[in-house]
């Protein structure tokens, strides 16, 4: 089997974005922009293709957000769904329909789909322990829980996946588990769940995965559902304790939802209904007929998801059809560190198209000239611009403005008729006509950066034709040679109009509107570009010429960097906040009552682990004995002491201070300081001996 060549019709699907904050860059690059390449050059060709997406609105990252801003999960949905909606239509992102979970279509298919399984006991329903928090009264899975991952030694695994090595995982797999609510080691209660035994589709998956798609899928997406599925699957609970989801519809679901990556997936489904309803079109080809190629777009953090669980649920529920592909890819940073929401680190769409409007395609170049198709990429904003400057201005607008101008310069704008073609023109025009089988090869194989320099090379193919022909001197000595020059100066230019549109849509368009392109009679597409000789007849009248792209200055760019520079002040100062008293004597505060005092638990402890913070000057890492427990106390000490020496420190904790992470590592408390008359940081402590660990301060 392996890849479906000629298919009927198209589902093209792209991750839904989780909606607890809007779409930042590396969402962009690593799915929707290859996404909508593809699906944009799939209806160029002519294919019937159903591109369908819509927000992720369940699961605990929600619940835990709604929790601390103090709002309903609905407000907090409600939201980012508006937000990311908005942005991706005004960045050209062409859904065939944006749905989101919380919609009834949803909520239905789901729970049909979940309830066949079901009735076909394709489950095991199980009262297992699972992880409780005792003092918040409640199951804990997914982000409600970190401990390390017992594949890879990660830290800061969740309940469900190792966000480092992209296992899938249990709650109960973690090693050293602890509440992301309260900060407790959480216990075990039983419950019961319904499993989805993936132990019974090994067999399953290693056909369809290792044996058919060994050399059609990226290598980077075989090898981890190759070492996936040679390390042995287990079964995975596919519900949940939870209030926020969609309710496990069959007996004894009460007060359970479905697992938010049981439903996820199936909002590709509900999203085509909706879609198709719409349309007044039948769903059920898009996702049952053979003869339709069906391919999910994700990051890599998906893989799991995508190619072992989904599959085999569509394997259960029996009328679906699988995935011809999964193209995932890497991940893509921002000047040097990882894209990250909770540390504002990252470009935001909705920010970037009100800072450079009308600039789309700018950042859609620079996002797939340097995607992280093969390895994790990093976006620079020098890269933008150069990228903008140097390629887009200086190679792409730069041809077409020539074309353009001198057209109405030398003939009111009217394609004027060649009279003899020579060797150079022709092969000129051959070269042209060998583009879109050249751009097909490279975006059928899911390579987008490759695509977009062959494009770059059409217009350095037009710009490099007109340098050596040089029209603008030859008109003075022979008028009828430059008339061939610039008719076949605008056939390159309008290969380029219809070759550019999946890559970059807005310009494609705006070329379109110079070349009067639509309004020929028969406008040429695609495919009429390798067998027509003439794409733009002479005679046709072009409309006045306007600029493609504009220089982007130095300054701009600046001013994306010193706001970068901002969020890194800003991130330094709260974590130091905390953990460092102000450099001047502090005037008294407020006076508090002694009832306030008393919410202070004030304890004695004794560091007997430090160690610096990687990439992080200031801070250390402590382990302070505290006679009950041994807690992880994150402090902004590094300058003062090094880890050696404070090893068997007497310190004063403040035990009772909420949870708080700092660079990803939870802080469960914070050691008293101040400072002696040079600056220098001392322990606030009691140096009398034989004072416990634990022991209360009052
Ligand atoms: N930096 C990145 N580079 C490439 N792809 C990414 C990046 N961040 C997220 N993605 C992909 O974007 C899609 C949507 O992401 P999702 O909404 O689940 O956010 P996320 O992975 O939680 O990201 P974040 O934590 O940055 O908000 C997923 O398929 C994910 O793999
Ligand atoms: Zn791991």
């Amino acid at each position: 089997m392996a890849q479906n060549t000629s298919p009927s019709r198209y589902t093209i699907t792209a991750a839904l974005p989780y909606t607890n904050g809007p779409i930042h860059i590396g969402h962009l690059a690593g799915v929707y922009v290859p996404a909508d390449i593809y699906s944009r050059y799939l209806r160029l060709k002519g294919n019937d293709v159903a591109f369908v997406c819509g927000s992720d609105e369940h699961g605990v990252a929600i619940s835990m957000k709604a929790k601390k801003e103090g709002v309903t999960p609905k407000e907090i949905i409600d939201k980012y769904h508006a937000i990311i909606k908005k942005s991706f239509a005004d960045f050209g992102i062409s859904f065939d329909n944006y749905s989101r979970t919380s919609a009834e279509v949803h909520h239905k298919t789901a729970s049909e789909f979940f309830n066949k399984m079901y009735e076909q006991g394709d489950f095991i329903e199980e009262e297992t322990e699972q992880l409780y928090d005792d003092e918040a009264k409640q199951f804990l899975a997914d982000r409600f829980v970190i401990g390390t991952c017992p594949k890879c030694g990660h830290e800061e695994a969740y309940g469900d996946q190792c966000e480092n090595c992209g296992s899938s995982l249990n709650a109960t797999d973690l090693i050293n588990p602890k509440s992301t609510i309260t900060g407790t080691v959480p216990s075990l209660k039983k419950t019961k769940h319904w499993f989805l035994p993936l132990d019974r589709y090994e067999g399953f998956l290693k056909k369809w995965i290792l044996e058919e798609h060994k050399s059609d899928w990226k290598p980077n997406v075989y090898g981890q559902c190759k070492s996936w599925i040679d390390e042995g699957l287990k079964p995975r609970a596919v519900t949940r304790d939870l209030d926020w989801g969609i309710p496990v519809p069959v007996e004894g679901g009460e007060g359970k939802v479905l697992y938010v990556w049981f439903d996820a997936p199936i909002g590709y489904i509900s999203s085509t209904k909706e879609w198709a309803e719409r349309e007044g079109k039948d769903w059920e080809p898009y996702w049952k007929s053979k003869d339709t190629k069906l391919v999910h777009f994700i990051g890599k953090d998906n893989i799991v998801f995508h190619c072992i669980i989904f599959p085999s649920m569509l394997e259960a529920n029996g009328d679906y059809i699988l995935p011809d592909n999964v193209p995932a890819n890497e991940f893509l940073n921002l000047e040097g560190n990882k894209l990250s929401t909770s540390k504002n680190w990252a470009v935001w769409l909705h920010e970037y198209l009100e800072e450079f409007p009308n600039m789309q395609d700018v950042l859609r170049y620079a996002l797939t000239a340097n995607a992280p198709e093969t390895k994790d990429n990093d976006f620079t904003w020098k890269d933008f611009q150069s990228r903008n400057n140097n390629e887009l201005v200086a190679i792409f607008g730069n041809f077409v403005n020539r074309v353009a101008v001198l057209t109405h310069k030398y003939y009111d704008g009217a394609v004027p008729a060649p009279t003899n073609l020579n060797t150079v023109d022709k092969e000129a025009l051959e070269a042209l006509k060998a583009f879109p089988d050249t751009l097909s090869k490279s975006l059928e194989r899911y390579r987008f950066r490759e695509a977009s320099q062959e494009l770059m090379n059409l217009a350095r193919l037009g710009n490099k034709y007109l340098a050596d022909q040089e029209p603008w001197k030859l008109i003075k000595t022979d008028e009828e040679r430059v008339k061939t020059i610039m008719f076949v100066a605008l056939q390159i230019a309008t290969g380029l109009a219809i070759l550019s549109e999946p890559f970059l849509p807005f310009t494609s368009n705006k070329l379109k509107g110079i070349l009067r392109h639509a309004e020929l009679d028969s406008a040429s597409h695609w495919d009429d570009i390798a067998t027509r000789d003439v794409l733009l007849p002479a005679g046709h009248q072009l409309n006045p010429s306007e600029l493609l792209f504009r220089k982007i200055e130095d300054t701009e760019i600046q001013q994306q960097l010193d706001k970068l520079e901002a969020t890194k002040k800003a991130n330094a100062s709260t974590t130091l906040s905390t953990d460092t008293m102000d450099k001047e004597t502090a005037p008294l505060k407020d006076t508090i009552t002694f009832d306030d005092f008393s919410k202070l638990d004030l304890r004695v402890g004794t560091i007997i682990e430090a160690e610096k913070m990687p990439k992080a000057d200031k801070l250390l890492i402590l382990k302070v004995d505290m006679g009950l427990d041994t807690r992880t106390i994150v402090s902004g000490i590094a300058n003062s002491f090094k880890p050696e020496d404070i090893l068997g420190k007497k310190v004063t904790v403040v035990a009772n201070l909420a949870p708080r992470k700092l660079r990803g590592v939870e802080s469960q408390g914070m050691i008293l300081m101040t400072e002696d008359k040079d600056g220098k940081l001392v322990f606030v402590n009691t140096d009398e001996d034989g004072v416990n660990n634990g022991e209360t301060i009052n």
